[in-house]
């Protein structure tokens, strides 16, 4: 199995890629619902949050008010930095429970939905292919307002928390340009699907499996067999 990142700013168009590719038929791993995850009550990334960012981000019902503590990390630099520090390393774990299911499951290959992909650059050595989903920033800083009922300072300050887009561009092994209709980014999505599908890579991850799986057996063996004589 191989690994595919596929990444962008902040409402490129990374969803609707990714939902684009679901409906082909790709397994997709999505970080934005895995952060989602692993701050649901009482884990322990939530009680983290609730001991540094007070009870005040909590909604009646106990969950977490994620708009407010939108609001909070992406006014401040620093509360942002706390709070990767505290969901990041869990979000990282239940990708990996999940990509090892998938491998285990007989996929030939998962795409991991990541917004954060080269700012953390953690997973970025795993991967076979990046993909990064780009727009003109006009056509972010609009989609954005829209989307979110965000004023263009609120959009900007949220642009403004990524690595500019135009640098993941550069750091990318495929370009989604989704400034157009959704119907032209469906015609690259469908190109990229295929050439995934068309390559053998995951043939290569299976050999170096199956080699260290036969090395462990034989190492066992001989082993049992020093000790048997
Ligand atoms: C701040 C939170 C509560 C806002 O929740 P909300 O439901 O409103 O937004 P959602 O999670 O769908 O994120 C929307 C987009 O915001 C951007 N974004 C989210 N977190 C961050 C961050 N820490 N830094 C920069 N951009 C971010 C991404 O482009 C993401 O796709 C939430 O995003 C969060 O918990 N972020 C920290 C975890 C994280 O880094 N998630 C990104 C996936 S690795
Ligand atoms: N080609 C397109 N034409 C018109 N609207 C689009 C197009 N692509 C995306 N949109 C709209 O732009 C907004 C952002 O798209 P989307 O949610 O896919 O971005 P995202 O990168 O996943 O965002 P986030 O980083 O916040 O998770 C959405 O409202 C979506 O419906």
């Amino acid at each position: 199995m191989f690994l595919v990142g596929l990444t962008g700013g902040i409402a490129s168009g990374k969803s609707t890629v990714s939902s684009q590719l679901r409906e082909l038929g790709c397994p997709i791993i999505d970080a934005d619902v895995v952060a989602r995850k692993v701050v649901e009550p009482h884990s322990p990334a939530y009680r983290l949050v609730v001991q540094h960012f007070g009870q005040e981000v909590l909604l009646e019902n106990g969950e977490i008010d994620r708009q407010k503590l939108g609001h909070i990390i992406f006014s401040s630099p620093e509360k942002r930095r706390l709070l990767n520090s505290i969901t990041h390393p869990e979000i990282h774990k239940a990708m990996l429970k999940q990509i090892l299911l998938y491998f285990i499951r007989g996929y030939r290959f998962v795409v991991l939905d990541v917004p954060l992909l080269f700012e953390t650059r953690r997973l970025t050595r795993f991967l076979n292919h990046t993909v990064v989903v780009y727009c003109d920033p006009a056509t972010q800083l609009a989609r954005l307002m829209h989307r979110d009922g965000l004023s263009q300072e609120e959009a900007e300050q949220r642009i403004a928390a990524q690595m500019p887009l135009n640098e993941k561009r550069g750091l990318a092994s495929h370009v989604i340009e989704n400034s157009g209709s959704r119907e032209d980014t469906h015609r690259q999505v469908f190109k990229l699907h295929t050439k995934l599908e068309d390559s053998m890579e995951f043939l290569f991850v299976r050999a170096i499996v199956v080699a260290a799986v036969a090395g462990l057996g034989g190492l066992f063996l001989y082993t049992v067999r020093l000790l048997a004589s």
